[in-house]
Parts: structure tokens; sequence; C-alpha cells
């Protein structure tokens, strides 16, 4: 029998090398787990130095600073009478570990390094720390003397055991490792372990938190026990966004889950549990008693200290009669790119010391994404000062240039836009009066700061110079100008825009009155980018992206759910529109538009984009896959055909990668060449042996050449 025990475990707003910062929020997360009754409480991986320090993690600054941090917190009486795990990089016997430090009282108890990295897509742990090999061994570890000064240890032990408190048993698996086949909580909990606590660094990926839930819910339905699971949150310096969720489970069931999106920069997720729940449930199940009692065992770290709390005892069933399943509150993907991007913007925003967004609005889809995203990220903020997050309300004051003393705290969305988000529309002669409409429509919608120019007169001058310069003028094609003429006269348009941009991006503050530039805001998406359909340094040369990790048709399906979350009539007209840039003359014959120019549809990108990144396929493996799952519907030389055509433009086009905006990660299948999708960018598009291989299967495909008018599976 054992008294109930009330843990803690937080999302915390960490940003990579902000070690002031990282402390007061650290603090803060412990007083509130203190506040609320907690006894334990864990926070997010590598949470002293932060998450994303990256190459930083190479320097011994970062590990000396980390040390300063924990010395801080051992010397802090208000952290006393609780159990901390903590998170900094540790170098032992001349090797970094990603760690964790558990400190009680003053003391460091034990330290734990991480026994499986992270090493795939974003993550690459590999480059700055070394696995601890030594399954179920400690060794000692000699404090730095900074530490030993104020704690009176010389040492501590240092490797992979469980810690023994008075009243339980608590084991360690720190992110990744729970994703791995032969994940550490199976021989923990076997050996005894009752709480197992997991700290991550994981990101937003768009479907994502559903798996680490199904994941821990697995974990201990097979095992049983009590799950604390940690998580950062926020923008700690790139293109990720850590997704809080912070979450208690126990048995298989989610006790209580705290927000997966947030401005906040602390949140604490506390629950009470009894342990006795988890010693009935492992005694009952025999076959797990035979495994368990074969079992190897792990060192023990041993503490007088009991996580209980008598006082509980007898008010348990009031507080927790079996305790409440939480709503899980899992977001639908339109939500999740209305939430995730807008409070990435917002810790963007307020940590860049700029003054707010400009955003090059052309009445098309993914510019009125970019600004629906703003729009929400000015609901979340106006949500969070009404509520009195101080936090928030300095950032706004700061980031509008509001003095102190005008007490500015925003009540209203969109007067909130007004200060601080400025939209332009740059048309030229090829501009229909529908998309200009429609980006005012939407400007007046939000409340952005909206200016209307028309920019003819400038693409005029430089072609005049060029003229000057060259005595030849080049034509548009449908006025009998050649392909190269055509895209020339293109490209001169989508430049101007990006220049002009950036110039007003810089005065536009100024001209209201106040000194701070603006972020020049980009709106190419994760398709486009992958076929190459946008023109280098044009508007898709932003200062960041919060839409180019995101599909078409995932934009599509959030404008459509914007249209009714906000109650925006005005959305249902982008929606209608045929995508066009408006880069040529429309004449009686001709209307630019972007699926016909691209050769494929933007579903069909989706397709091919998540075929080669997630799939793994080159253009052989590609065609068969499609080949399966489009053949009802295409012949294998049309779907050759389709498969031969994507590679031959994403190859030419591989090289805009290398400078496209820092984007927003929220697709597995980026192509993002600077930190996710690592690719040459100089490629025979003739790909002669592999289109070779896909011109013989076809000739082997003829006995099912048969097609029917079923819509083919994307
Ligand atoms: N392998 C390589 N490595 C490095 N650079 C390479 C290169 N191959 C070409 N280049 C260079 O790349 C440049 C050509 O690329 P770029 O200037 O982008 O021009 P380009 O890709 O030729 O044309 C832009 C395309 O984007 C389309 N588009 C559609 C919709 C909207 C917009 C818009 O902008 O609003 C654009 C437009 O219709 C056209 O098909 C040249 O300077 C060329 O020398
Ligand atoms: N007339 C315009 N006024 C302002 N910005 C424009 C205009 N045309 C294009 N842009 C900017 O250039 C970007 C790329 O233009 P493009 O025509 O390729 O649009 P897109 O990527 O399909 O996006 P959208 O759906 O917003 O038109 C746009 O997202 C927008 O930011
Ligand atoms: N930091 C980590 O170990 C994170 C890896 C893990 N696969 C995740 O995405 O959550």
């Amino acid at each position: 029998m054992s008294y109930p025990v009330t843990v803690a475990t937080c999302a915390l707003n960490q940003w990579a090398l902000d070690f002031d910062g990282n402390y007061d929020r650290i603090c803060q997360s412990i007083i509130e787990s203190k506040r609320r009754g907690a006894t334990l409480r864990v926070g997010s991986e590598l949470e002293i130095p932060g998450y994303g320090c990256y190459d930083h993690f190479l320097e011994n600054d970062t590990a000396l600073h980390s040390w300063q941090v924990l010395v801080k917190l051992l010397s802090n009486k208000d952290l006393h009478d609780i159990l901390i795990d903590t998170g900094m990089p540790v170098i032992h016997k001349n090797n970094r570990y990603n760690c964790r430090v558990f400190i009680l009282n003053g003391k460091v108890i034990f330290i734990r390094p991480k026994l499986y990295m992270a090493n795939d897509g974003n993550y690459r742990e590999l480059r700055w720390f070394r696995p601890w090999e030594k399954r179920l061994q400690v060794e000692k570890f000699i404090l730095p003397k900074i530490v030993q000064d104020i704690t009176n240890q010389t040492t501590v032990m240092f490797g992979d055991a469980l810690i023994d408190t008075a009243d339980t048993c608590i084991g360690v698996e720190l992110c990744e490792e729970l994703f791995t086949p032969e994940s550490p909580h199976i021989a923990m909990s076997l050996d005894g372990a009752e709480i197992i606590l997991n700290s991550s660094g994981s990101h937003h990926e768009l479907r994502k938190l559903s798996r680490r839930i199904e994941l821990i819910r697995e974990a201990t339905l097979k095992s049983g026990g009590v799950y604390l699971y940690a998580n950062q949150q926020g923008c700690d310096g790139d293109r990720l966004y850590y997704d809080g969720s912070a979450m208690v489970l126990c048995n298989g069931d989610v006790l209580a889950i705290g927000k997966q999106f947030s401005v906040k920069d602390v949140d604490v997720v506390v629950a009470t549990v009894d342990l006795d729940d988890v010693r009935v449930f492992r005694t009952s199940k025999s076959s797990r008693g035979i495994q368990a009692s074969n079992s190897s065992s792990y060192p023990r770290i041993e503490t007088p200290f009991s996580l209980g709390n008598p006082k509980l005892q007898n008010s348990l069933p009031l507080i927790c009669p079996t305790p409440p399943k939480a709503q899980l509150g899992l977001h639908t993907p339109e939500q999740e790119i209305n939430l995730g991007p807008a409070c990435w913007l917002w810790d963007y925003l307020r940590r860049s010391g700029t003054g707010g967004f400009f955003l090059p609005l052309s009445g098309g889809i993914d510019s009125c994404a970019t600004a629906m995203i703003v729009y929400s990220m000015c609901n979340l903020v106006v949500e969070a000062t009404q509520s009195g997050d101080e936090q928030v309300i300095s950032d706004v004051r700061r980031v509008t240039e509001t003095p102190e003393s005008e007490n500015y705290i925003p009540s209203d969305p969109r007067e909130l836009a007004n200060r601080i988000f400025h939209t332009c529309y740059l048309g030229t002669s090829n501009s229909g009066t529908e998309t200009r409409e429609r980006a005012k429509a939407l400007a007046e919608a939000i409340g952005s700061y909206h200016t209307d120019l028309n920019m003819d007169t400038v693409v005029e001058s430089i072609l005049s110079l060029f003229k000057l310069v060259t005595g030849k003028q080049p034509k548009y094609q449908v006025y009998g100008g050649s392909a190269t003429e055509n895209l020339a006269l293109q490209n001169i348009q989508a430049r101007l825009r990006m220049l002009l941009s950036y110039l007003f991006a810089s005065l536009l503050s100024w001209v209201r009155g106040r000194s701070k530039s603006l972020l020049v805001l980009g709106s190419a998406n994760v398709d486009e980018c992958l076929r190459g359909y946008l023109t280098k340094y044009d508007c898709s040369s932003a200062d960041i992206n919060p839409i180019g990790g995101i599909s078409k048709t995932d934009l599509r399906s959030y404008i459509q759910y914007s249209s009714k979350h906000f109650s925006f009539l005005c959305l249902e007209d982008f929606l209608n529109a045929t995508p066009t840039a408006e880069l040529v003359p429309t004449t009686e014959g001709y209307v630019q538009s972007d699926e016909i120019e691209m050769g494929m549809t933007y579903s069909e990108l989706s397709a091919f984009g998540r075929l080669r990144k997630v799939g793994m396929c080159g253009p052989y493996y590609m065609f068969r896959k499609l080949a399966c799952k489009w053949g009802g519907y295409y012949t294998p030389a049309e779907i050759a055909q389709k498969v031969k055509r994507f590679f031959f433009y994403y190859s030419i086009n591989r090289h805009k990668m290398t400078t496209i905006t820092p984007a927003y990660h929220a697709e597995s299948y980026s192509p993002d060449d600077n930190r996710f999708d690592l690719r040459p960018f100089l490629y025979n598009a003739k790909w002669t042996m592999q289109f070779r291989e896909i011109d013989e299967a076809v000739k082997n495909y003829t006995l099912t050449d048969q097609v029917s008018t079923l819509q083919p599976a994307f």
C-alpha cells in the first residue's frame, strides 16, 4: 500500500543558448509543480541549453554554461523538496552525452545518458553525442569543481540505472528510446520501475501527435506503469516547432495532457496517481510475472526521499476516483496548420526584435494561407493577453513599440493585426481585377495594413534599360516571342516584387511613425518547391515562410476550414479561383494556369513528393509503386511519362532548394535542402539508366494495360 503521488511534467518554450531565459522557465515550472503538490518534476530534453543548439553542442561553452545553470538550480532553496529531472550535455571520460540530471535538495543524485540517439530527418544527435552503450552499468562521474563546492559531493553515479525512492522506483526513457523496437521501458518495467520519465525534444509534423500517444499507450498497456512525457515547446531558433503536449499516462489511460500549441512559455501538467493501480495491474498478469522473474536487474540509485503524500491518502477518492481521463483534444490537420505555424511565427517575431510582418498578397491560395496564419497568431496572442499572460503582454508592447506607460493590452485580433501585419498587392498590367479584389477583401477581413500598388512603370524602366543596352525588345509568347523571352519577362515582374517587398518592409514602419523593420513573409508551398515552379529570388525569397512545408492540398483544406472557423465568406472566392501566376497577358485563347504549366496536378505532386522522400523511391521504384496505385486509371505508359516528367523538372530545379526561404517544418516529404533533405543540386536530368529501366518495365505491363474511370488514389 502506498500514498498517492502527485507528479508534474512540463512543456517549456526554451530558446537555444538563452541560458538565463531557460533557467527562469525551468524555475517557474518547478515552483508551479510544487505549488500544485508535485514531488517529482520532469523537464524537456536538453532543457538547460535548449534542444536546438546543434553544432554549439560541440563547444565547451555550452557544457560549461549548462553546469553553471545547474549550480543555480542546486543553490535555489525554493526548488527543494521535489525530485527534479533536468537535461543538459555532460562530458564523461572525454565523451559528450545527452543526459538527464537528477537533483534533490541541493544535491546531484544521478546522471542518466541517452542510450539511443535520434539521427534521422531533422535529427543529427550522433554528430554531437555518443550513445551510452554499457547497458545496465554505472560508473562514477567526477562532478565539476563548481558543483563540488556547493554540494560537498565529489562524485555521482552515471549510467543506465533505476532510481529507488523510499516508496517507488523510477526509470528513464529518453525521447527516441521510446521509438525504438527494444525500448528501455520494457526491461525497466519488468525490473520494477513503476514510473517512467520521458523527456523529449520532439518537433511538430502534421498528424504526428497521435503516434506519440499510441506508443506510450501501448507501452503502459503492455507493461503497466505511470508514464510522464515532457517536451519542449515553441521555436527555439530554427525551422522546427516543438509541440509540447506534456502528458501523464497510467496503465494505458491518458490522465492529463497539456496543449500542443500555445504562446504560453511554461505549461505544467500535473496528475495524482495511485501506485497501487500499477501494482494490481502488473501482479494480475501471470505471463508478465513470469517474464519479470527472469528479467535482468538494473543497478539502483537509492534515495530516502518519498514521493507519496500521506495527506492525500484520505482525499484521494475526491482527487481522482480513478483519475479522470483527459480529453485528448487531438487536432485535425487543418487545425494544426492554423495553430502550429502561428505559434512559431509569434516566437520568431518576438525573438527577432522586429516590428511585424510584410506579406505580398496576390489574391491566390498560398499567400492567403500565410495571411490567415498571421491572423490566427493575432487571435492566439489576444487570447493570451486577455487571460493576463504578463510575458505575452510585455512582448506585444515591445513588438508594437508601445510604451509600457500606455498599458496597451490588445483585445481585438483585427486591431492587433493592423499594428503588426502589412499586406501589399503588387499589380501589373497582367494582373486581373479578381485577384486584386480578393486581396483587398481578405485584408479588410483580417484587419491588416494594406497597400495596393501598380508596378508597371518599374517593369517598363527595366525593359527600357535592357533595350538601350542591347537594342533588343523581348516579347511575350502570346505576341509571338520565344519561350526564353516569355520566361525573362515573367521573371522581371516576379523578382521586382521581391525587391519592392524588402523596400516596403524596411520603410513601412517608419512611414507609420515607428522604427523597427518588418519581416518579409513567403508563401511558396512544399509542392511547388519540389517541382521548382517558382522564380528563384522572387517572392519565394522571403525572410521566413510559414507554409513552405505544407502541401497545396492541405492548404486548400485549411482555407476551407478557416472560412468556417473565422466566418470569413471572402475565403470562398479564393477556393473557387483557378491558381494562376498572372505573369503573362491574358488573351482570348490563353489564361495562365499552374497545373497546366506544371504538367501535373498538385495532388500528383504530393504523391510524387511522398514517394521520393518518405517512400525513399528513385524514378524506377516510384514508377513501380505508382503502376500499382494508379494502374486502374492510367496506362503504364502514361504513368511512366508522369514519373519521368516529375523527375526531369525536380532535377533541373533542385538548385532552387539551396536558397529557399527557411520554412516551418510541417511535412515529412519536405524538399528543404538546407537541413532536412540533403541531395545534389546538379543532376543529369536525363536520368538515362533510370528512365531506360522504366521503359523496359512498361513493356512488361502490356497485358494489364487496361484503364478504367476510377479516380487514382493519391
Ligand atoms: N543547375 C543549376 N544550378 C544553379 N543555377 C541554375 C541551374 N540551372 C539553372 N540555373 C539558374 O537558375 C535560373 C533560372 O531559374 P529562375 O530564374 O527561377 O527561372 P525559371 O525556372 O527558368 O523560370 C521560373 C519558372 O517559375 C514559374 N512560375 C510560376 C508561377 C509563379 C512564378 C512566380 O515567380 O511568381 C513563377 C514560371 O512560369 C517559370 O516556369 C537561371 O539564372 C539559371 O542560370
Ligand atoms: N500581384 C501580386 N501582388 C502581391 N504579391 C504577389 C502578386 N503575385 C505574386 N505575388 C507574391 O509572389 C508569390 C508567388 O507568386 P505565385 O504567382 O507563384 O503564387 P503562388 O505561389 O501560387 O501563391 P498565391 O497562391 O499566393 O498566388 C505569392 O505567394 C505572393 O506572395
Ligand atoms: N529528440 C528525439 O529523440 C526525438 C526523436 C523522435 N523520433 C521524435 O520525433 O519525437
